[in-house]
């Protein structure tokens, strides 16, 4: 079967250009990649004092199960020095799965939908722009953009020589 996830990622270390293009090379290799958002430039949501990050988000296809697919963007995520961490500090690469199908999760190591969707217009503007091919997602977060408490910038960022696709 396969399965229809919507990825976010983000870097705010290091070459971010370069480490976004990295990342979308890397998923490659695993799954088929359907649409990938603009690029934005982002405000760090959390309260931890550092860098502006880049964010996309992307919608793939994979046969992976929801666990596999983590342990994928792990091992992305160590193959780009991914060092570990502050909660919500910055970092090179952060490789999160955001929907996967309709399913609802709540596991230890793995929450979908991501609980911090709602929260987070570096998420929700890009998600945005690549749900209009599925009505119900593209108003759930609609309606999440309306009502969210987040203030934080999200503007549109020209990539330089890196082109994503
Ligand atoms: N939907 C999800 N996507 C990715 N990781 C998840 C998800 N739900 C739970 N996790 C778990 O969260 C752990 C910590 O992830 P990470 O270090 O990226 O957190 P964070 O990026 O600081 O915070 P956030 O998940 O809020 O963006 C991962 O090892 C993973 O097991
Ligand atoms: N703007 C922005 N802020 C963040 C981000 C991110 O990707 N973009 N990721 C975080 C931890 O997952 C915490 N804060």
């Amino acid at each position: 079967m396969t399965n229809d996830v919507y990825l976010s990622i983000g870097t705010n270390l290091g070459d971010r250009e370069h480490n976004l293009k990295s990342a979308i090379q890397a998923l490659r290799k695993k799954v088929t990649i359907k649409n990938i958002s603009k690029v934005y430039e982002t405000e760090p949501v959390g309260g931890v004092k550092q860098d502006d990050f880049l964010n996309i988000a992307v919608e793939i296809k994979t046969t992976m199960s929801p666990h596999e697919l983590l342990e994928f963007l792990h091992e992305i995520e160590k193959g780009l020095h991914r060092i570990r961490k502050i909660h919500w500090g910055p970092r090179t690469i952060d490789l999160d799965i955001l929907f996967f199908n309709k399913i609802s999760l709540k596991e230890n190591n793995l929450i979908i939908p991501h609980p911090e969707i709602k929260n987070r217009n570096f998420v929700l503007i890009p998600m945005l722009e690549i749900t209009n091919n599925d009505r119900e997602l593209h108003d759930k977060i609609k309606g999440m953009l309306k009502n969210t408490n987040d203030q934080n910038s999200v503007r549109e960022y020209k990539m330089g020589a890196e082109k994503l696709e």
